[in-house]
């Protein structure tokens, strides 16, 4: 952008997000043009190294930099002196539009380096520029308004007037994008409340990085919101844990966005936090509580504490004189018996009876021994000057006296070996002369003279080396690969996390959780009764109604007659009861705590003829499970006191992984599991074997927008989860039409797909239900389905009741020896490959064929999507390209 420029005209494009400043080429003016007053180079502030390490990212890479540049409203509140070339603006945005810069009295008063500065242009606002340089959480309301933009150029230019030499961040844009701020919306003011007149354009402290944070932290009223200015030190606020900016509950999640490092701004995000917040990490504010479900908070939380950049700097700890690398601080970390609490500062080690303290200072802790970490301990490293030594340090005299109390001979100023377990000797002896810790007396005296005392750890460890061999905390959740789990109702999703459980939890349900089955399995049970007998009073309408009309309308024969449907009047005086009491809502909180009571009626109910010739036109019930037959034949066992559900019950009774509400989620490790080269730390020998999260989202709560799908960033996999047999089904819309489930599930799978949350993560179809699609063919062609019309199976004498003998067969599935389900298995699984690849550009699908009702399946399944993790780890090391989609395995079939 030509800003240097003696002659310049401002082009305002009034309908348009921006404006833009050319030079001017037309035909002769008849009014004055804007001129810019040219720059007197020896009068240009430059912008000077900064020396203070504290405040940058680049520095810490060793790399000089430049102050970054301010906005306008953080320079006016701190008097710096300002030059600034040009502001161009469109009418309204509170900037002047006439371009007349030496017009402007701000500009004159500028251009004299008293001190004093220009207002910086009104409401000024880099929300956009935050939104989408951290792609925090954004939303219509966010969008931008009014086209006006201020291009200011500032203190830090160098050279002939359009060159700037950028700070922190803006190197790459700085030509003339130091400032560039966007209104807000209305809207969004109007949510906000408003920027307050004063504050003008004070929004954007997140754009500059967290020392700006800090700086504009100082122009804010005391108590108040740092992004909206508002409330007192009354409002509830939650607080960054890097640069303490503090945030009211309207714009915690603006400034904050989906906190992938937990409670930090935006910007502050990838800075590592401040010591004294060390003990916060993980603990939720009681705001966020409120704002967020328990889930979401423990998701944030967890990464708050573990993500890698909130932990102690390797670097910040040094051992006798070293720094530590992270190797080393990982074996501090991990010992059987670390330093608690550890705070980056100088510290000495004694690695031979485990001794550590503070540099100068007598010993604070004993730690495991033998651990290789840091520098050789030096004869001075607790500043002790006594004469006497203990593994080549100078004791204090503090310790002497622990020494004498323990009865050690200290006279003639000794130096001693004194080992992890206590036994001490004199230097050069090879005699043990006692321990240390015989005594009882000397945990006592330790304590009186505040000195440490072995604890059973490290009393047990006499030579360790990272004995418990489990890394900490902080390098598990690194390893951490999150697999979401999601899908369309009744896609089997809740049944894949429960097989998942049984899978590779030893203990997959507590005893709290069986509890709470239990009363589902109850509850379940009058709710399929429920529908049943709803289903037989149509059904015998029905019925009646056809007797009626074949009789000549005899009405009053036929009304008292039996039909298939009728119950006996007991039964019907209880189905009565019990459809009444659904009407009515309170099925949940009646019957589950009758169970017992109501037992021996169900089963007598349930196996009524009646009632067993409405189960057979099940198909005509709406939202009747399979599963029906299997809880209701059961009622009066499972209704005993003793009950305790298997976990084929588990397994089958419905809405247990969606219980905790929007998601579920369970940790393991895949046995066997072949580990890529990149999981193991050769240097510290401390393997870090891949974990793996898999997250159940139910796809009712995901609401129209799907905002919370943001807090999956982080997850590796999307397992995305279709029925097969949904192509003959169809759901009735509250406007009556039909649609079909398939159909449906394609729309959800695009839109996931297409989530810009995704856009990076692999992506594996389980196309379940393969055992309904091959009964199902039987009956219901796959062309019921619109997408499936031009399915053409290829029927032979042999394939209709052939199963695949072997795995090569299985996989090319569209042979002649296949049998219809697998065509159609395979003609589904292309299908969705396809639509995948159009979505997303040439990407790859993974399609996998699932049962989940057949443990190994999903066994089958969730070692795939661990396969294909690894192969994208390795391609992505040897830096190949997406492979093509019909390359490597497309799909699986179990044999
Ligand atoms: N025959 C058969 N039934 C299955 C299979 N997978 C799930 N089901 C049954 O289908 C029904 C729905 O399965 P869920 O696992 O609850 O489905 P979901 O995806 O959790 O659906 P929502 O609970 O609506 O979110 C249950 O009755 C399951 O037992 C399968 O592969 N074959
Ligand atoms: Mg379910």
């Amino acid at each position: 952008m030509p800003l240097g420029f003696p002659q310049m005209a401002a082009t305002v494009a009034e309908a348009e997000e921006y404006s833009f400043a050319l030079e001017y080429v037309g035909p002769p003016l008849t009014y004055p043009v804007p001129q810019a007053i040219p720059i007197q180079i020896d009068r240009i502030p430059v912008a000077s190294v900064l020396h203070d390490a504290t405040h940058s990212v680049s520095d810490r890479d060793g790399v000089p930099f430049v102050d970054p540049i301010e906005s306008p409203v953080v320079r006016q509140h701190r008097k710096m002196p300002l030059f600034e070339m040009g502001v161009i603006g469109c009418e309204g945005d509170g900037v002047s539009s006439s371009g007349r810069l030496d017009e402007s009295p701000e500009f004159k008063e500028s251009l004299d380096f008293s001190g004093d500065t220009i207002p910086p242009p009104e409401r000024v606002s880099t929300e956009s520029v935050l939104s989408s340089e951290f792609g925090y959480r954004s939303g219509p309301d966010e969008d931008l308004e009014g086209g006006g933009v201020a291009v200011v150029l500032e203190e830090g230019l160098v050279g002939g007037g359009d060159d700037v030499v950028g700070g922190e961040g803006n190197t790459a844009n700085i030509r003339g994008e130091a400032v560039v701020n966007f209104q807000e919306s209305e809207e969004e003011e109007e949510e906000d409340g408003g920027v307050e007149g004063t504050t003008p354009g004070t929004e954007d402290f997140g754009h500059w990085g967290r020392d700006e944070c800090h700086r504009s932290s100082r122009n804010v009223k005391k108590g108040a919101c740092y992004r909206c200015y508002k409330g007192n030190r009354f409002t509830a606020k939650e607080v960054c844990i890097v640069c303490d900016a503090k945030y009211c509950r309207l714009c915690v999640f603006r400034a904050m966005g989906s906190m992938p490092e937990g409670r930090k701004c935006a910007s502050c995000i990838g800075y590592p936090i401040h010591e004294e917040k060390r003990e916060m990490l993980g603990k939720c504010s009681r705001m966020l509580k409120k704002l967020l479900s328990p889930l979401e908070i423990e998701q944030i939380m967890k990464a708050e504490k573990y993500c890698e950049v909130n932990q102690l700097q390797s670097e910040c700890v040094c051992v006798n004189g070293n720094p530590l690398s992270p190797e080393e601080m990982v074996l501090l970390q991990s010992c059987g018996s670390p330093p608690r609490k550890l705070k980056p500062g100088h510290f000495w080690y004694d690695k031979v009876s485990g001794y550590w303290g503070k540099e100068g200072y007598k010993p604070d802790k004993i730690i495991s021994p033998n651990l290789k970490i840091g520098g050789c301990l030096l004869e001075n490293a607790s500043n002790g000057n006594t004469g006497i030594f203990i593994n080549g340090r100078e004791i204090t005299k503090v310790e002497s006296k622990m020494l004498q109390l323990a009865g050690v001979q200290i006279a003639g100023n000794p130096h001693f070996w004194v080992n992890a377990d206590g036994t001490y000797q004199e230097e050069g002896h090879k005699i043990i002369k006692g321990n240390l810790w015989d005594k009882s007396r000397m945990k006592l005296v330790c304590t009186v003279l505040s000195l440490p005392y072995p604890s059973k750890a490290t009393n047990h460890s006499r030579v360790e080396n990272n004995t418990n061999g489990a890394p900490p905390d902080y390098l598990e959740q690194r390893s951490l690969q999150k697999l979401l789990l999601i899908g369309c109702p009744k896609a089997g999703t809740s049944t894949i996390f429960k097989q998942a459980k049984f899978l590779y939890n030893s203990n997959p349900f507590s005893d709290e959780e069986r509890e709470k089955i239990k009363v589902t399995i109850h509850s379940s049970i009058y709710r399929y009764l429920g529908i049943l007998l709803e289903g037989r009073e149509r059904f015998e309408e029905e019925c009646l109604a056809l007797k009626i009309a074949e009789s000549d309308n005899e009405t009053h024969h036929i009304d008292g007659e039996p039909t298939l449907y009728s119950l006996s009047p007991k039964l019907k005086d209880f189905s009565d009861f019990l459809l009444k009491v659904r009407e009515s809502g309170n099925l949940d909180a009646i019957f589950p705590a009758a169970t017992r009571e109501y037992a021996p009626l169900v089963e007598e109910l349930w196996n009524d003829a009646s009632i067993q010739a409405t189960y057979s036109r099940k198909s005509e019930l709406q939202s009747l499970p399979d599963v029906t037959s299997y809880f209701l034949g059961r009622a009066v066992d499972v209704s005993r006191p003793e009950y305790e559900p298997s976990n084929t019950d588990i397994l089958y009774a419905d809405g247990i992984a969606s219980s905790s509400g929007l998601l579920a989620y369970t940790d393991f490790l895949l046995p066997n599991s072949h580990h890529s080269s990149a999981s193991i730390d050769n240097d510290s020998q401390l393997e870090i074997v891949p974990r793996y999260q898999l997250i159940r989202v139910q796809t009712e709560s995901l609401g129209v927008n799907r905002k919370c799908l943001e807090m999956f960033e982080d997850a590796r996999m999307v397992i995305f989860c279709i029925s097969l047999s949904d192509y003959s089904e169809f759901t009735e819309k509250p406007d009556g039409l039909l649609t079909n489930n398939m159909l449906a599930s394609k729309r959800h799978f695009e839109s996931i797909v297409t989530h810009p949350s995704f856009e990076p993560m692999e992506f594996l179809l389980i196309l379940n239900k393969y055992d309904l699609l091959e009964q199902k063919l039987k009956q219901t062609p796959l062309t019921t389905c619109d997408w499936f019309a031009d399915f053409n199976p290829i029927v032979t004498r042999h394939n209709s009741h052939l199963q695949f003998n072997n795995r090569s067969q299985s996989r090319t599935g569209s042979g002649l020896n296949s049998t219809p389900a697998q065509q159609a298995f395979y003609y589904i699984a292309v299908k969705f490959k396809r639509l995948f690849n159009e979505l997303t550009g040439g990407r790859k699908l993974y399609v996998v064929m699932g049962n989940a009702l057949d443990v190994d399946t999903v066994d089958n399944a969730l070692r795939y999507s661990k396969e294909i993790m690894n192969w994208e780890d390795e391609r992505v090391a040897l830096g190949a390209s997406e492979p093509s989609f019909y390359s490597t395995e497309p799909y699986t079939y179990s044999d």
